[in-house]
């Protein structure tokens, strides 16, 4: 089937087509119920069930096709976001000083909002140096080589600090300077870079911190704190089927995030265990046959569940069941 001409009427949602958020994006479209099959090979799946086609690109340029309002909706990183951003800003800043800016050449919106943090593809995007080396902080690497596949982020980065150095305080000043500090564009594997002598220092992301270490690195400073966002364009062609698709992966969010806890406790004790556990509005109470007792569920935090457990047992509740939440609204 010829999928490019099926796709009129349809809202386009980018998808990471590889890499750390392909799996988890995939997850939170399975648990937002968007059907689709891929055939392989191919880089557009049209969702059975609702009027989407998915449209799977590389993370670093989903903000391109969105901000542009190419595509609707999107998936990627915080720090791809900021990135293209930081290249938007470099590219103004190029045509006002060769004189061909026109703030009226583009009359359509551009950029894109920020819908949901996903909670996923959490890292930083960090300066990084050799660990045994002298450089103790950023400004130690003004005048050097950096590797990095983030090019505007490092280049704003060591312009900004360059400015400082210089006692420079107007940031518009950015415009037109020549960077003492030479940014390299590395594809990946960015880490390499210092050991095999291409650059003294790296900006690049940290998860676990796992790949720095084994390249003898360590961090110096921080330029982004990333997470996985989904991003819409600012005119979307389907503002509802945004909001729809906006509202089932906040419920899949929510349910990944909590845990419903149900437990027995005398109704004398009601006070202090609804203070353990307050729920998301309030927690639901009923009475129980038993004379004096109540039931209580409450939605708790995942990561919070074993202490609340525990202080619930000290206040007297009994019968404490904790249940995955599979979806909510
Ligand atoms: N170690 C990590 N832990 C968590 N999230 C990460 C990590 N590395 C990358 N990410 C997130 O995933 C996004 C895509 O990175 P990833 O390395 O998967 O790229 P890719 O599309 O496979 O491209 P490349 O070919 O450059 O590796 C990053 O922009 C970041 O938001
Ligand atoms: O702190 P850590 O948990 O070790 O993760 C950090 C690594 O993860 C990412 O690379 P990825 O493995 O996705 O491959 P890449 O270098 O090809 O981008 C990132 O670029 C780092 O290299």
């Amino acid at each position: 089937m010829d999928l490019v001409n099926h796709l009129e009427g349809r809202l386009l949602f980018a998808v990471p087509k590889k890499g750390r958020l392909l799996s988890a994006a995939l997850n939170l479209l399975e648990g937002a119920d968007i059907q689709f099959r891929r055939e392989n090979r191919l880089d557009i799946a049209l969702v059975k069930n609702l009027p989407i086609a998915l449209v799977f690109l590389p993370a670093a340029d989903i903000p391109t096709f969105v901000g542009e309002g190419r595509v609707d909706l999107g998936i990627t990183g915080y720090d791809q976001v900021q990135e293209h951003d930081a290249g938007v800003r470099a590219l103004a800043r190029a045509r006002r000083m060769s004189n061909e800016w026109d703030p009226k050449a583009n009359g359509k919106p551009q950029g894109c909002e920020t819908v949901l943090d996903l909670g996923f593809g959490v890292c930083r995007l960090q300066v990084q140096v050799p660990a045994k080396g002298e450089y103790a902080e950023g400004k130690d690497l003004i005048g050097k080589n950096i590797g990095t596949s983030f090019v505007h982020l490092a280049h704003e980065y060591f312009a900004r600090l360059e400015m400082e150095q210089e006692g420079i305080t107007n940031t518009t000043q950015l415009d037109g300077r020549k960077l003492r500090t030479k940014i390299i564009e590395l594809s990946g594997s960015v880490e390499a870079a210092c050991a095999l002598g291409v650059a003294d220092g790296i900006v690049d992301l940290v998860e676990s911190g796992e790949t720095m270490k084994a390249a003898g690195l360590k961090a110096i400073d921080t330029v982004v704190e990333t997470s996985a966002i989904l991003i819409k364009s600012k005119a979307p062609s389907n503002p509802e089927i945004v909001e729809l698709i906006a509202s089932r992966i906040r419920g899949v969010i929510t349910a990944q995030k909590y845990v419903l806890c149900q437990y027995n406790v005398p109704r004398s004790k009601l006070p202090e265990a609804t203070r353990i556990t307050p729920g998301k509005r309030a927690a639901t109470v009923t009475s129980l046959d038993e004379e004096g007792w109540v039931a209580v569920s409450a939605m708790v935090e995942k990561k919070r569940i074993a202490p609340v457990m525990d202080e619930l047992v000290k206040v007297g509740a009994t019968d404490i069941l904790v249940l995955d939440i599979h979806n909510t609204r």
